[in-house]
């Protein structure tokens, strides 16, 4: 959701069917995994080992964890959301759409009244309020984390957090405000996003005091456990204290405008509770603090087994089949129509929003496909207006944004559920790229890409057809199988 041009130090392209994928090499600073050591952490050595206290160990071994490939996700810079040079500096408005900097300033409100149940404050009052909010004063003041230690009601000693200085990267809470670097080479400006939920106090909270970081020994030090980490954002693994559930903790960071923020991390937010029923995606476990939310940690760390599809793509294993990203398109499918059900559109649909994972309790079972980052999300009925981009930022989205629809891109329309069906469509048209027997797929996908918003299939019709492929393909034998090429030959043989 969050993407800073200036995060990475060189930018390669990689073309995965009709969707072109950015691979950035994140900045050495950024890479560097945080030193985590707890002052009660054991003097063992594991190297890559997770490490935790050891009363809680969970999970032992971790291979290093991919650093997600920015890959996927640079249309938002490259689509003018890359003006990172301007004084919003929150990258979240980078999904709404870009005004040059002439209009940007000059935009009227154009949304609807928020509802109290959403809270009615808007970033752009609030941004009124503020001049821009780009100022440290503009929010509450920061706050900062020192890691102290307490004695738990088991009589251990645990490390705790406590926000009183700036924040490391174990730790969550702080905000980093003012870290922005720039780089703006269209010279335009994210315009202020109005389209705040206010506050997500209506939301599960999760007590900041009983999560502790799930550490690994890398070397002589300890590290946090990193699941992932965006351009703005970074997962990292923590651990209930109280009753030692695992989660994902995602914080936002590198944020320059702190009002903005927290309109991208409520909308986020609410949009990841509206959905947690939905199978496809992780499940909503609540909020920690301004900026750091906590959910369901996908995949079974003690045996990796969870990749984006992108990273899956990139792994050439082979380790997943036709039939299993079958199952993942049907995955993502249905949980693409829950999130339309429950009245939001996700708006970055892409191979690298997409997890593929296997059922921890059961490796015997098939890969499942789980969306996340719905940093973009909107709600259907309050969506951010359309997008005004320069004749140069449109031939950029076209070249390297292939998953954004069209009209998102020439500006005639809002994002929408369509819009989300086209970006299924290329999700599809990378998955069958990568396998042979999914011509099937291929088509489909070319369906839901269709250039012409109504002629995209809708989401129950696409169902249904993947499920039929599913049957055909568990039903039909295999056509390029030793047993069918040895029969070939037989046949060639005999013939000749
Ligand atoms: N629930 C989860 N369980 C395990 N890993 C996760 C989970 N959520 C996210 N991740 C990992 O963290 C990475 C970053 O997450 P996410 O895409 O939400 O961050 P982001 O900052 O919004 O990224 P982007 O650059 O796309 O904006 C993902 O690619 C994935 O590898």
């Amino acid at each position: 959701m969050f993407r800073f041009a200036s995060e990475f130090a060189s930018v390669k392209f990689r073309s995965l069917s009709g969707y072109r994928l950015v691979s950035l090499q994140p900045a050495a600073a950024a890479r560097r995994d945080a030193i985590a050591l707890s002052p009660n952490c054991p003097p063992v050595k594991f190297s890559e080992e997770v490490m935790r206290r050891p009363e809680t160990v969970h999970h032992k071994t971790v291979t290093s964890q991919q650093s997600r490939p920015p890959a996927a996700t640079e249309c938002r810079e490259r689509s003018g959301r890359d003006n990172k040079s301007d004084d919003s500096g929150y990258e979240k408005s980078d999904l709404s759409p870009q005004h040059s900097p002439s209009t940007s300033q000059q935009r009227p409100n154009q949304d609807p009244p928020l509802t109290a149940s959403n809270g009615g404050s808007t970033s752009q009052s609030v941004a009124e309020k503020t001049g821009d909010g780009d100022s440290d004063n503009d929010c509450p003041a920061r706050v900062s984390t020192k890691v102290s230690s307490k004695t738990t009601s088991e009589g251990t000693s645990s490390p705790l957090i406590s926000i009183t200085a700036p924040q490391d990267d174990i730790e969550m809470g702080g905000d980093q405000v003012g870290e922005l670097e720039t780089n703006d080479p269209d010279n335009t400006r994210p315009q202020i996003s109005p389209h705040s939920l206010g506050s997500p106090s209506s939301l599960p909270r999760i007590d900041k005091s009983d999560l502790n970081p799930v550490m690994t020994l890398k070397g002589n030090s300890y590290s946090a456990v990193k699941l992932g980490k965006g351009e703005f954002g970074e997962v990292s693994l923590m651990q209930s204290r109280s009753d030692g559930t695992l989660m994902a903790v995602k914080r936002l960071t590198k944020l320059r405008n702190p009002c903005r923020a927290e309109d991208a991390f409520t909308r986020e937010t609410q949009a990841m509770d509206a959905v947690s029923s939905s199978k496809a995606f992780p499940k909503f476990l609540g909020t920690v603090d301004r900026y750091s939310f906590a959910m369901e940690s996908i995949g079974n760390l003690d045996k990796r087994t969870s990749w984006s599809a992108y990273q899956m793509f990139k792994k050439r294993s082979n380790q997943m089949k036709s039939l299993d990203w079958l199952k993942v398109a049907s995955d993502v499918t249905k949980g693409l129509m829950d999130m339309h059900e429950a009245g939001w559109t996700h708006n970055d649909l892409h191979s690298d929003n997409v997890m593929v994972c296997r059922d921890p309790e059961n490796q015997s079972t098939g890969w499942e496909g789980k969306i996340i980052d719905l940093g973009y999300a909107y709600r259907i009925d309050n969506p951010p207006p359309p997008q005004q981009l320069t004749a140069k930022q449109k031939k950029k989205h076209f070249k390297d944004c292939a998953q954004l629809a069209p009209e998102i891109i020439e500006g005639t329309s809002c994002y929408n559920v369509q819009s989300d069906v086209y970006s299924l469509g290329v999700l599809f048209q990378d998955i069958a790229a990568e396998s042979r027997r999914l011509s099937c797929l291929k088509a489909l996908g070319k369906r839901c890409a269709n250039k012409t918003p109504h002629m995209r299939p809708a989401l129950d019709e696409v169902l249904q057809e993947l499920s039929l492929m599913h049957y055909e393909r568990l039903t039909q034998p295999r056509k390029n199988g030793p047993l069918a090429n040895l029969f070939r030959s037989l046949k060639n043989r005999i013939r000749a």
